[in-house]
C-alpha cells in the first residue's frame, strides 16, 4: 500500500470522474450481458413461431440494450480517460514540486538521465493504475455479482460453475501471475533508466566523443543496452500475451462447461430448453472483459515500483524540510561558518572545512585560492546546494537547514561558473530573472554588461549554444541587474571576459551594490584593493583572510606569494 500511495493519493482526488466511469462501466457491462441474453432468448423462441407481439417486444429490448450498451460504454472510455488524464496531470505536478527545489542536491545523487527516465517514464507508467490496475476488477466484479443473481433465478447449478469460473478468473490467475511478474518488472525499469542515463551522456558528450573518436563505441554501447531493454520488453510482452491467451481460453472453456451443463439439465428436465441458448450467451459475454485480469499484474507492479522509484527521490529530503520557516525580508543578511565541514556523497574526506568566518551585512568579500580549494562549495553551501556533514551554517543566527530555501534565494542574486540559458529570444532570458522587468529595463541591464549590441528579440539556442563564452558570462550578469536582492554571489563572473571590459563591467557591479553584501570568487588578483576582506584558500580551508594591505603585509603570506606570482608573469 505505501508503495502506491502517490497514486493512491492523486486518484482519490478524481473521485467524481472515477465513480462516474464505474457507473457507464457497470451499465455498459450488464447492458451487454443482457442484450446477448435477449438475443439467446430471441433466438430460441423465435424457433417455436410465437405470436409476433412477443417477438416485437424481444427485437424491441435488444434494440434498446445495445443502443444502452453502446452509449454507457462512450461514457465509461469518456470519464475513465478523463480521469486518468487528470490524475497524472497532478502527480506530473506533483513530481515536479517536489523535485524542483532539490534539483540541485538530486543531481549529485542521481544521473540526469536516471532522473529524466523517472519524471518522463515512471510518470507515464502510472497512468494504466486507475485503468488497467483498479477500475477493471471493480467493474467486473460488480458485473459478475448482478449476472451471477440473474442466472440463479434460472439455475443454481449454472450460476456455481460461473461463481468457480469467476473466482478462477478474478483471484487464482492475476495471484500466480504476480508471482511470476515481478523479477521482469525490476530489471525492465533498471534498464530503462540505464538506457536513458547511458543516451544523455552521449548527447551530452557527443563533441568530446567525435574529438577523441569515442562516439562509435559509445554508439555501440548504446544500441547493446538498447537490445537488452528491447528483449527485456519482448520478454514481456510475450508473457503478457501468453497470459492473456490463458484467460481468453479459460472464458471459452467456461462457457463450454456452462453450455454442456445446461444442456444435461434441459435434457433431465430441469431446465427449460429455450433457455439454453440464453445462459451460454450469458456465460460468453459476462467472460468477455477477462482479459483485462492477465495484464493487471503486470501494471500493478509497475505501477508500484514507479511510484516508489519518484517518491524515493524527494523522500528522504522532505523530512529535513519540514520544520522550515521563512527568513524576513527587511532583515541585512549575516552568514556565519562554525566549525562546518562540507562533504560530498561520493568522496571520502570533505572538501571544504571552515573553523569560524563570517559574512556581515554590506560587505565586499573576494574569494580567492587555487583550483580544487573549495572555492565553489563554500558558495554552494550558502545557497544551500553543498552537503554540511557537521557544524553549524547560520543565516541570522538560524541554521540553514531550519530555512525555508526559497525565502532565502529570494534575496540572492547568483551567477555560477556555468549559467543556463534557455532556448528563447534574449528578453525571455532575462525576463526569467525577473518577470515583472519591461524592455527599458531589459535594455538597460544589456547596455551595463556592454551587450547593447543585442536586440532583445534576438533568439538564445538551447543551452546559450549560439553565445560566446564571455556573451554568456555577461547575459547572466545582466540578469541580476533586473533583481533586487540584498546579497550577490558571484562564482568567476567574468573569467571569460577581457581585462578592460571586466573592470568596466565590475564598476557597474560596484554602483549596483552599494549597500548590498557581495562575495566574489576571482581568479585573477587584480583589483582586490578595495575589498573589505579577502578570504584566501587552500586544500578546502581559509588559509589567510584579512584587507588587501593586511595581507600584502604580510611576510612570507600566502597570497602576497600569490600576487607576485602573477604580477611576475605579467611584467
Ligand atoms: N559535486 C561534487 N561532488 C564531489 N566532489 C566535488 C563536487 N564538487 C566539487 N568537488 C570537489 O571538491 C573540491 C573543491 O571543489 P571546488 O569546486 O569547490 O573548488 P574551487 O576552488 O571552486 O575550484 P575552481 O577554482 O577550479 O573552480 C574539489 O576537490 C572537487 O573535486
Amino acid at each position: 500500500m505505501k508503495d502506491i500511495s502517490l497514486v493512491l493519493k492523486m486518484m482519490l482526488k478524481e473521485k467524481r470522474d472515477i465513480l462516474i466511469s464505474i457507473f457507464f462501466g457497470f451499465l455498459a457491462g450488464i447492458t451487454a450481458v443482457s442484450l446477448f441474453a435477449a438475443s439467446g432468448y430471441l433466438i430460441s423462441q423465435a424457433a417455436f413461431a410465437p405470436p409476433i407481439y412477443t417477438l416485437m417486444i424481444l427485437v424491441a429490448s435488444v434494440k434498446l440494450l445495445g443502443i444502452t450498451s453502446a452509449v454507457s460504454r462512450y461514457g465509461e472510455r469518456y470519464f475513465s480517460h478523463r480521469g486518468t488524464f487528470t490524475i497524472l496531470k497532478n502527480i506530473r505536478l506533483k513530481v515536479y514540486d517536489q523535485i524542483e527545489p532539490l534539483a540541485s542536491r538530486l543531481l549529485q545523487k542521481y544521473r540526469s538521465g536516471d532522473i529524466l527516465a523517472r519524471i518522463v517514464g515512471d510518470v507515464e507508467s502510472l497512468q494504466h493504475f486507475f485503468l488497467r490496475v483498479f477500475y477493471p476488477p471493480v467493474v467486473l466484479a460488480a458485473v459478475f455479482t448482478a449476472t451471477i443473481f440473474f442466472t440463479m433465478y434460472l439455475s443454481i447449478g449454472v450460476a456455481m460453475t460461473m461463481i468457480g469460473g469467476v473466482i478462477i478468473v478474478l483471484v487464482v490467475f492475476p495471484s500466480i501471475f504476480y508471482l511470476f511478474q515481478k523479477k521482469t518488472a525490476v530489471t525492465m525499469r533498471e534498464k530503462r533508466g540505464a538506457l536513458s542515463s547511458e543516451f544523455t551522456d552521449y548527447l551530452y558528450g557527443f563533441r568530446e566523443l567525435t574529438i577523441f573518436q569515442r562516439a562509435e563505441r559509445k554508439k555501440q554501447q548504446l544500441d547493446n543496452n538498447m537490445k537488452q531493454y528491447e528483449e527485456i520488453k519482448a520478454k514481456e510482452n510475450r508473457q503478457l500475451a501468453i497470459r492473456e491467451a490463458v484467460v481468453i481460453f479459460f472464458s471459452f472453456f467456461i462457457a463450454v462447461i456452462i453450455l454442456v451443463q445446461a444442456g444435461f439439465y434441459v435434457s433431465e428436465g430441469n431446465l427449460a430448453g429455450t433457455l439454453l441458448a440464453m445462459l451460454f450467451m450469458i456465460a460468453i459475454t459476462v467472460f468477455e472483459d477477462t482479459p483485462s485480469m492477465a495484464v493487471l499484474p503486470a501494471h500493478l507492479e509497475e505501477s508500484k515500483a514507479s511510484s516508489k522509484r519518484l517518491t524515493e527521490v524527494w523522500e528522504k529530503e522532505t523530512q529535513t524540510e519540514e520544520a522550515v520557516h521563512e527568513i524576513e525580508t527587511d532583515v541585512p543578511i549575516q552568514f556565519d561558518f562554525k566549525d562546518v565541514s562540507i562533504q560530498y556523497p561520493t568522496e571520502k574526506k570533505p572538501a571544504v572545512r571552515l573553523a569560524a568566518f563570517q559574512i556581515k551585512p554590506g560587505t565586499n568579500i573576494a574569494i580567492v585560492g587555487p583550483s580544487g580549494s573549495g572555492k565553489s562549495t563554500l558558495m554552494q553551501a550558502m545557497l544551500t546546494f553543498a552537503p554540511i556533514q557537521s557544524g553549524q551554517l547560520l543565516v541570522n543566527g538560524e541554521e540553514l537547514d531550519k530555512i525555508a530555501p526559497d525565502s532565502l534565494w529570494r534575496q540572492l542574486n547568483v551567477s555560477l561558473q556555468h549559467n543556463h540559458f534557455f532556448y528563447g529570444s534574449i528578453y525571455e532570458n532575462l525576463r526569467f530573472a525577473n518577470k515583472e522587468a519591461g524592455e527599458e529595463a531589459c535594455q538597460e541591464a544589456l547596455e551595463k554588461v556592454q551587450l547593447s549590441h543585442f536586440s532583445l528579440e534576438d533568439q538564445v539556442l538551447e543551452k546559450g549554444t549560439n553565445l560566446s563564452g564571455g556573451e554568456k558570462q555577461r547575459l547572466a550578469l545582466a540578469r541580476l541587474f533586473l533583481r533586487d536582492a540584498s546579497v550577490w554571489l558571484l562564482d568567476e563572473p567574468t573569467s571569460s571576459l577581457d581585462a578592460i571590459t571586466e573592470q568596466e563591467i565590475m564598476e557597474e557591479i560596484e554602483k549596483a551594490t552599494k549597500y548590498q553584501t557581495v562575495v566574489t570568487i576571482r581568479h585573477r588578483l587584480t583589483g582586490l584593493e578595495k575589498m573589505d576582506q579577502i578570504i584566501v584558500m587552500n586544500h578546502g580551508e581559509v588559509v589567510e583572510q584579512g584587507t588587501y594591505m593586511e595581507l600584502m603585509g604580510k611576510k612570507d603570506g600566502y597570497f602576497k606569494a600569490m600576487k607576485e606570482l602573477e604580477n611576475s608573469q605579467l611584467v
